[in-house]
Order: C-alpha cells, then structure tokens, then sequence
C-alpha cells in the first residue's frame, strides 16, 4: 500500500493514480499554455515570511469568521465541478469533511449531486456558487432552492462568460454527466464529437451578456448577501463595493479561465487596498501549503479557498481524504503561525511578509 501522504502536494499523484485520465486532466488542467495555472503556485515562493521571536506560542488559535460564521481555520473549500467523477459519493464526502473540519464549503452550480442532497447530508455550513444560463428563469430556480435548504450566501463567478481552452479537455473530447440539479430544465448533454463537451456546453448554455447592472437582477430574485468571485483589478473591486456586493473572491479561477492573468497572490494587496475594509476579501489559487495560507492572510485576505488539493483528496480517499487535506493545511498553519510569533489569526500583518522586491529595496 502506497504510503500515507505528508503534505497536499502528495494527493495529486494518488489523485492521478486513482482517476481515468480524462477527469484527472479537466480536474489539474488551465487554459493554454497554462502559465497561469503555474504562476499561481509559484508566485508564493516570492515571498517570505518574517518571523517575530519570544511571542509566547504555547497556544495558537487559528479560529476566524467569515460573514459571521465562526469557522475553526481561514480555510475555506472553492466551488470545484462535477464530484461525482472524482469519487461516487461526490459533494455529499466534501461537504462532510467541511463539516468534520468545521469550515464552509461552496457548492458549485454545476455540482452532481444536487442542492438538496448535499443539504440533507450533513450540518456544514454551505454557501452557492452560481453561473447565470441564458435561461435566467433556471438560475432563479435553483437560487431560490439554495436559499429555502439553508444556504448561507450567493458566490457569483463573473470571470467566465465563455469557458477557458483547456487543451487537454479538448484532446480528450471531454464528457460531462447529466446534471441531476438541472432535472426537467434543461440538458446538460451537448452532442458533439469534436473538442470539449463542457466547452459546448457552457458555450451555449451560460449567459455571456452577464454585466454589473444584473447585480440588481440578483438582489431582487434572493435575499441573501452576494459574493463575486474572480475579481482580479483594483478598478473592479471598486465596482463591486459600488454595487453593494457583501463580499469579493480574488481568483482567476485556478488559471482555467484567461491565461495570462495574473497569479492572485500578486494582486490580492491592491485589491484588498481598494476595498478599504468594506467588504470582506476572500482568497483563492495555489494554495498548496499552511504557510500560503499565512502569506494570503498577511497580504489582506480574511480567508482562503482551496480548489483542487479538495478535489485531489476526494479523489485519493473520499471524504476521508477531503478531510485530510483539510487538516494538514490547518496543522501547517498553526506550526507556521507558532514560528512566526502570530498566537491568532489577527496578529498575522503585512509586516509579516516580504516580497523579493521589498527585501532589494531594504538593502539600498
Ligand atoms: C476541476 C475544477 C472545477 C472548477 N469548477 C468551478 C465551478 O464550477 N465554479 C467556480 O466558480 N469555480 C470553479 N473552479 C475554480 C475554483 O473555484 C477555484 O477558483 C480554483 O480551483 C482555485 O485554485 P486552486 O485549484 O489552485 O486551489 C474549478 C476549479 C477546478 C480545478
Ligand atoms: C461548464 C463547467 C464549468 C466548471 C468550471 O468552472 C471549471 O471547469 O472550471
């Protein structure tokens, strides 16, 4: 038997091992030259962590909240598709690990099990993300289905009016499943033979005229606080706390979507500075270890979401391996958190982290 992983990084392989490769391409795959996607890991390595010495670390509270939910670490699980390709039991295991490890999971919209099962499953505190089809009459539908079983907020993603090219989803002429959410509203099927049936789909299917006077649209269809998610410029956070939005995800969605963006770690500061404190700034993209959580949370985020190392562990191990993941990365916090002289979350500042630049600059 294979060895127990030590860190995230390891279940990527056993995610390999574990999976056909048609889901385990769409699952680590980005866009293009998937320069992105590479950055986002990467751009973490410059920047280091300064630690402050004789703070007592006997005890180290990693507890935040987030829209007022009390969660047990900054650590948060992305909206990730499809599940069920993953692991049988699909979002029912993730949602059951969020709730082991006590933190919130965002359900994806394009999720294999449906809403109400995943909110029958288990007591994680869940929150919906949502892409707008066309037919504005099924986002309504399963808006309002979220909010009557109890979810807690609305995470629109705004960053993906077409698909990304993800070469290797075309390669394999990837195949989706029939969405039970969508029973009765509409096929998820695309019938073609040629290149990505999930780039068809979204193609046809998601509303490309998506813009911020729909903002208003969404408020009058629900009631709950609204998050964007993919929001990568100053000039965009602004609009989005104009619009009155309760909360903004920093992402490029795992550099699935435009190559080319940059890596979130190096816009988080500027948009966290744009902000101003209005609105909570969450945090995805490459995390991978405690200490980018650290880095994320020194840079302005109130919490992280984490994407595929989630996917990866239900892949390796389901629900168990979910929450692992979920584990190692609060466990590399703590120690991170300990040697750096931060007992809590709050103690945790800008002057705890140094880009390579800045560490340049202080020699001159
Ligand atoms: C396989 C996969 C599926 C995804 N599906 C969705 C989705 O349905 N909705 C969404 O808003 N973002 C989706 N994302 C983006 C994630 O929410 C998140 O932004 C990204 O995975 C963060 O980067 P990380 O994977 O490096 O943690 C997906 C990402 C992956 C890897
Ligand atoms: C049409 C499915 C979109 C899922 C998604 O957001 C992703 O694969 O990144």
């Amino acid at each position: 038997m294979a060895a127990e992983p030590v860190n995230v990084n390891e279940f990527q392989e056993l995610a390999r091992q574990a999976l056909p490769k048609m889901y385990y391409d769409y699952y680590s795959g980005g866009a293009e030259d998937q320069h992105t996607l590479k950055e986002n890991v990467e751009a973490f390595h410059r920047f280091t962590i300064l630690p402050r010495v004789l703070v007592d670390a006997s005890r180290i509270d990693l507890s935040t909240t987030v829209l007022g939910y009390k969660i047990s670490a900054p650590i948060m699980i992305a909206p990730t598709a499809m599940h069920k390709l993953a692991h049988p039991e699909g979002e029912v295991a993730t949602a059951r690990a969020a709730a082991a490890c006590n933190t919130i999971m965002i359900l994806s919209y394009m999720s294999t099990c449906t809403v109400e099962e995943v909110a029958s499953s288990c007591k994680a505190i869940r929150f919906f993300q949502l892409y707008v089809y066309k037919r504005r009459d099924i986002t309504a539908n399963l808006v309002q289905r979220a909010e009557r079983c109890g979810y807690k907020a609305i995470v629109l993603t705004v960053d993906t009016p077409r698909l990304g090219r993800r070469e290797a989803d075309i390669k394999n002429k990837m195949v989706a499943p029939q969405l039970k959410n969508f029973k009765g509203l509409i096929s998820t099927k695309v019938s073609s033979d040629d290149g990505s049936n999930l780039e068809a789909f979204a193609n046809n299917t998601f509303d490309a005229s998506l813009s911020w006077k729909d903002i208003g649209w969404l408020r009058s269809i629900t009631n709950l606080p609204l998050l964007i998610k993919g929001v990568l410029t100053c000039e965009d956070a602004i609009k989005a706390v104009g619009v009155g939005v309760d909360g903004i995800v920093v992402s490029n969605h795992g550099g699935r979507q435009l190559d080319y963006s940059p890596a979130t770690i190096s816009v988080l500061e500027e948009v966290v500075h744009a902000v101003k404190g209005k609105v909570p700034v969450l945090f995805d993209g490459g995390i991978r270890r405690g200490t980018d959580v650290f880095k994320a949370l020194a840079l302005g985020a109130q919490a992280v979401l984490i994407g595929r190392p989630a996917v990866y562990g239900l892949a390796a191990k389901g629900e168990y391996g979910v929450k692992r993941v979920i584990e190692m990365l609060k466990d590399e916090l703590e120690l991170t958190m300990a040697l750096s002289g931060c007992p809590t979350v709050k103690d945790i500042t800008r002057n705890h982290v140094r880009t390579k630049h800045e560490a340049l600059h202080s020699m001159l």
